[in-house]
């Protein structure tokens, strides 16, 4: 293809363009690259003329000044790093005061404060300095102490917790609900005593009956016309939004399995007469400690800077065979070895295959907080005022209520109904108690080996003194004979709705949602494979013949 002259001479003019353009910018770039390296020598040339100069001047009181005012700063960091983990590590420190606030608040604006008790250790999160507070706080308020999850220890011992509580409160047994939906939770009229263990093990609430019945007599007994407002307070995690969500029979507050999911006071308006107030969890400065804190679940597992002690707390509880035998994990002298062995078993490692034995005991903290290892106290066996309350306060603080009714609703069960909940054997199991008030603690785990306990089994404890907080301690490892299936044959992640009952109850209601969800998709793939299958007919008895 030939060009015209025009077309030749515009393409040599656009070439000679292109090739000016080129050197213009690689002569300006080098200029650039000059001046920078020229820049850069002279900062480099007068900030060594300023050390040098500096060095002259400086004499050896200067440099000794100058290492005291580095280790200082070194010193407040350290100190910044410590308080900061320890903030990690209970969170709720840090926000404790806003927290009692909150608490105080609810204590003035309250007629009746529940003070919500874990059924497992109901003495470890009972606070005396709440009961103080409201007690002080003038004799016209009453403490009532709901017994809440129920269904996660025997009715032996329920009855038993209910027997020593009321000899300073009104105390109701409670089992809140564990639904996950919005609305219509589900309610059982059926009484505490009188719940079946397949009602127990559902997540349906049971007691709520009884504690209406029991602040409906509270208004009829002091002549309450109006609303009564019912402060609800308690540890972290011992079920207070479940308990407002069951009488209220909706998703009002928030619920989760970790500590600290209520963050401030919360108004419920249950009926025109009864107004509920959800209160943050309270932790007291108490002479606790840490790991037995973490055990009561009032700590974020996820945040704990060291996990190992509460571990070292719950080995000590646990024997160590039916550990190994639960774990899968052989013999093992101390806990970190345990835990490096846990790791490697459920491939928890860190870069270069070091075992993550923080991933490990963590994931052991969850089976104990999560309720997957069972564990109970048991009251003492004779009952004495604690110092803050006097015979005077309990007679005045029952006199408000309809103590018969209640006894009634709390009695009715535990004579008619069999122990059928957990298969405890309620026999004595070797306590040592002393004369204080301590619980003692007896700890099961899930899908135990289903063998009656060995006299090794059946270990006494706590002849460590390190933590007395829970006195002397009996652990027993026992199968259980109802609704739980062995690790081996444990519900699968997504059980189908029958199979519901047979997993654990705190996690029913994910359980339930999951459930569903797989019905759902299950119905939509039928539908779909129907639809496509009646196409496909449809199409192959297409019998309307186009063609003449
Ligand atoms: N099995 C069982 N689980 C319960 C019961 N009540 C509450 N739970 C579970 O316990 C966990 C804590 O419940 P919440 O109602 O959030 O406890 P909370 O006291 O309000 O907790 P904070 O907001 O942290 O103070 C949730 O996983 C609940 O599903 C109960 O009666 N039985």
């Amino acid at each position: 293809m030939t060009q015209s002259p025009g077309e030749q001479q515009l393409k040599t003019h656009k070439h000679r363009a292109g090739l000016d353009s080129y050197e213009h910018t690689a002569v300006c770039g080098r200029v650039t690259t000059t001046f920078i390296c020229r820049l850069a020598a002279m900062t480099e040339k007068q900030k060594l003329s300023r050390e040098h100069e500096m060095m002259k001047r400086r004499n050896l009181q200067s440099f000794q000044e100058d290492i005291l005012l580095r280790q200082r700063e070194f010193e407040q960091k350290e100190t910044e790093m410590r308080s900061l983990e320890k903030h990690v590590n209970f969170e709720n420190e840090n926000s404790r005061k806003a927290y009692y606030r909150e608490f105080k608040k609810v204590v003035e604006a309250s007629d009746v404060i529940l003070e919500v008790l874990d059924a497992r250790d109901p003495l470890g999160c009972r606070c005396p300095q709440v009961e103080q507070a409201v007690i002080q706080s003038g004799t016209n308020k009453k403490i009532v102490l709901v017994l809440n999850k129920i269904d996660l220890v025997s009715k032996e011992i329920v009855e038993k917790w209910i027997k020593y509580l009321r000899n300073e409160f009104p105390t109701v047994a409670f089992k809140a609900s564990t639904q996950q939906q919005a609305k219509n939770l589900k309610r059982s009229n059926v009484s505490v005593t009188q719940a079946t263990a397949e009602l127990l093990s559902t997540s349906a609430c049971i007691g709520a009956d009884c504690l209406m019945k029991l602040l409906g007599n509270y208004c009829r007994n002091q002549d309450i016309k109006t609303a009564i407002t019912v402060g609800v307070v308690g540890f972290p995690n011992v079920g207070k939004s479940s308990l407002i969500n069951s009488l209220k029979r909706a998703r009002a507050c928030h619920v989760g399995a970790t500590p600290g999911v209520t963050k401030c006071l919360q108004e419920v308006h249950l009926d025109k007469h009864i107004k509920l107030l959800d209160c943050p969890g309270i932790v007291m400065a108490t002479s606790t400690s840490d790991a037995v804190m973490i055990l009561r679940n009032c700590v974020k597992i996820e945040q704990l800077v060291d996990p190992l002690p509460p571990v070292e707390a719950i080995l000590r509880r646990c024997n160590k065979a039916q550990i190994m035998e639960h774990y899968g994990v052989p013999d093992f002298q101390t806990a970190a070895e345990f835990l490096a062995m846990l790791a490697r078993r459920q491939g928890k490692l860190r870069k270069g295959g070091l075992p993550d034995t923080d991933k490990a005991a963590k994931s052991v903290l969850m089976d104990w907080t999560g309720g997957r290892i069972t564990y109970f106290t048991h009251p003492p066996e004779t009952h004495t005022l604690p110092t803050h309350v006097s015979a005077e306060i309990v007679t005045e603080m029952g006199k408000a209520f309809n103590w018969d009714e209640l006894e009634k609703g709390n009695q009715e069960v535990l004579s008619s109904c069999p122990d059928v909940q957990m298969g405890f054997c309620m026999e004595s199991i070797g306590m040592t108690q002393g004369d204080h008030q301590e619980p003692h603690f007896g700890l099961q785990i899930e899908g135990g080996s289903g063998a009656e306990p060995t006299a090794e089994d059946k270990t006494e404890f706590m002849e460590d003194d390190q933590d007395p907080e829970f006195g002397p301690m009996t652990v027993e490892f026992k199968s259980q004979k109802v609704n739980r299936l062995p690790v081996s044959e444990a519900a699968p992640r997504t059980p189908s709705l029958e199979d519901i009952f047979d997993v654990d109850p705190l996690q029913q209601g994910h359980a339930m949602l999951a459930a569903n969800k797989k019905r759902k998709k299950k119905q939509k793939r039928a539908d779909k494979i129907a639809t496509k299958l009646s196409d496909t007919l449809t199409s192959a008895m297409d019998f309307s013949f186009s063609d003449p």
